[in-house]
């Protein structure tokens, strides 16, 4: 329909709320003046009252003889004579700032806090509620008695939103006079200095911005993925989280502090069968640092007696080594607390992570396959074999240059953190632990490389004990594996000798190392693209943020209506609006992208319009999300200036 013509219609399901439609001339458009076409369109106050006030003192708007009836809009079914001065109580929409004081305005004449309510504005049939729709203030009211500004709307069908032409299109029926608006612009007055520093990056652009309207294209299937890390990694994180909050299982008695560690869970079930780590019993245990709360693995060594304090030296040593495929070490002290003296070296925490040995090696239980209990293979794929060859080779070469043995190369002790991702565990306990026999460097590095080529063997054959019948492994490796596998292992079983280094080894990788980078580099990328989403995702919670500071606020400044009057009753219409719609037999209609649409409008700012409703159905706004935003800006505003 044409803009100009007066028309209503009606929101099917509700009582009879009408709309007329809007000038061509909004606003909040910067259209050059039309004070011309004003004077063709009939005065509002003629309408409501009979008679105009300000007839002969400026009203610009057209007021037909004094005699003649006034006629009604052509397809009113409203009757021409005047309204109750009661049926204006609607809701008033009052920006506190002019979303656009440079843009002329029908009604120049008014100040720019007054014309800023003929860019949204309501129609009502009946008297709303006062407690669904506050009542304007006199100095509104009074606007409204003269100027009949309820009445400016677009024509547009409020419950299919989509389907308006974008202001400034081609084809659009302002003639593109939106096209120079930018949606993104602050409102003038907006002051941004007195907001939250923390909201501040959404509200002013110093560069262009993002064209966000590009997200709000509905793509409903495919919305909620873009703004919420997928699936798999938000529950492995989940369950990270929740790993390191775990409580310690009741029973257990451990020591409430230990050196600055707080809160002891054990890693490991108390029931398990326990192995000796040379000639001592281990125990893990995770802990709280008093410091700076996060999590820690304590390695504790029982029944240590620390002979030598120069022993402990040596995990200053490592606690200086950052490699990405070695568990950090922090530090190392002894302590009574657990009633006898133990050894307590302190690691990273990687919740959930698994030893090469728990992942490849121990027997998985059978599983359900198509129906039927099948047994699950723990098959090293070549692939994973070589990327666990080279971070691990790759952790070598670090501890090598930083004057270092590993000396502990074990399944049980490497960790794997992440897809495929392997780090070296337990670092720096053996040096303590043998501090009194020392041996030479070279040797013990070369032992490191032997180490690595029987794990390698260990995770073709997934058995431990592989290395007791070492032909048959290497025949099983000879079947199953490149032949390139082959003599990496080979080379490295090998015995010791000038040409046995892990620079060595690196010359046989070769070009995989170049595979190794590409996968790396694609995780990154993954990882970024999950971490976009998140951002996006962020974005949104600081709007929702400033709805629940604005929503239902009991008071401000003295004021016990605050939250429901003025600019606040638009944000609360819109809360409404995207949070409470139900559906046509009234169920909730419980839509996240229809979510996630409307807080990505309003976030930028979009000229598209929406009706919003009172909660009674007896009142209903026609608003732009820009003007949402400006609302919301002005409340939070209000707000944050105390
Ligand atoms: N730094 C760490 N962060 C998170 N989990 C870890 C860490 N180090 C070890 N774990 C986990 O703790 C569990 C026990 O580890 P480990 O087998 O080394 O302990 P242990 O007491 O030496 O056991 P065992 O006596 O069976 O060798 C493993 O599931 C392992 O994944």
């Amino acid at each position: 329909m044409a803009h100009g013509d007066m028309s209503f219609f009606s929101r099917p399901s509700s009582s009879a709320v009408k709309i007329s439609a809007p000038p061509s001339d909004e606003p909040s458009s910067p259209k050059p003046s039309s004070k011309k076409d004003n004077t063709q369109r009939q005065c509002r106050n003629i309408l409501i009252y009979g008679h105009c006030k300000f007839q002969d003192k400026g009203c610009i708007y057209y007021h037909p003889p004094r005699e003649a009836p006034s006629p009604g809009p052509p397809d009113s079914p409203t009757p021409g004579a005047a309204l109750p001065a009661q049926a204006v109580n609607a809701p008033v929409f009052v920006p506190k700032t002019p979303i656009n004081p440079s843009s002329p305005t029908p009604a120049e004449a008014v100040p720019a806090s007054i014309q800023q309510q003929s860019s949204v504005s309501s129609d009502t049939t009946s008297e709303p509620s006062s407690s669904q729709s506050p009542q304007p203030s006199p100095e509104q009211q009074e606007y409204y008695d003269e100027q009949g500004a309820v009445s400016e709307h677009e024509q547009y069908d409020p419950y299919n939103p989509y389907a308006y032409p974008t202001h400034g299109g081609e084809g659009s029926e302002d003639g593109g006079h939106m096209a120079s608006v930018n949606p993104y612009e602050l409102p003038p007055g907006y002051d941004a200095a007195t907001l939250d520093p923390f909201y501040a990056p959404s509200m002013s652009f110093h560069r262009q911005p993002l064209n966000y309207h590009l997200y709000t294209l509905p793509r409903p299937g495919s919305l909620e993925h873009r703004y919420f890390i997928s699936d798999d990694i938000r529950e492995e994180l989940q369950r990270r989280s929740e790993t390191i909050r775990a409580a310690c299982p009741p029973g257990i008695s451990l020591p409430e502090e230990l050196q600055g560690y707080h809160t002891l869970v054990p890693l490991e079930p108390p029931n398990v069968e326990r192995r000796k780590f040379g000639n001592w019993y281990s125990t893990l245990y995770r802990a709280v640092n008093s410091n700076d709360g996060a999590t820690y693995v304590l390695r504790r060594v029982e029944n240590f007696r620390l002979m030598q304090p120069t022993a402990l030296t040596t995990i200053e040593a490592w606690s200086r080594l950052r490699h990405p495929n070695i568990v950090t070490v922090h530090e190392a002290f002894t302590s009574r607390a657990f009633s006898d003296s133990s050894l307590v070296v302190v690691y990273d925490d990687h919740p959930n992570a698994q030893t090469l040995y728990e992942a490849h090696i121990k027997a998985k239980p059978p599983q359900f396959q198509g129906g039927r209990l099948q047994a699950v293979s723990n098959r090293v794929s070549e692939r994973t074999l070589w990327s666990y060859i080279i971070q691990i080779a790759n952790a070598i070469r670090a501890v090598h240059e930083a004057g270092l043995a590993v000396r502990l190369i074990d399944v049980t002790k490497i960790l794997v953190t992440g897809k495929n991702r392997v780090r070296l565990g337990s670092c720096g306990v053996v040096d303590v632990l043998m501090y009194d026999l020392p041996a030479e460097l070279t040797l013990l590095q070369q032992d490191d490389l032997t180490m690595l080529g029987a794990l390698v063997i260990q995770l073709c054959n997934q058995s431990v004990n592989a290395m007791n019948n070492l032909q048959k492994a290497v025949d099983v490796i000879g079947r199953n594996y490149s032949a390139d596998l082959k003599s990496v292992v080979l080379f490295l079983i090998s015995k010791p000798g000038t040409h046995k280094t892990i620079g060595q080894l690196f010359d046989m990788i070769g070009s995989r190392l170049l595979t190794e980078l590409d996968e790396a580099q694609n995780a990154v990328d993954r990882l970024e693209g999950e971490l976009m989403s998140e951002l996006e995702n962020g974005r949104l919670v600081r709007l929702l943020c400033k709805f629940g500071f604005i929503n239902e606020r009991p008071e401000h400044n003295h004021d016990t209506r605050w939250s429901e009057t003025g600019d606040r009753y638009i944000v609360k219409l819109f809360r409404d609006y995207v949070f409470h719609q139900v559906d046509e037999l009234g169920r909730p209609v419980v839509n996240l992208t229809h979510v996630l649409t409307c807080l990505n409008k309003l976030d930028a700012g979009s000229d598209e319009r929406i009706m919003l409703v009172s909660r009674d159905e007896q009142s209903c706004l026609v608003v732009s999300y820009r003007e949402v935003k400006v609302c919301i800006e002005s409340a939070f505003g209000e707000l944050t200036r105390g």
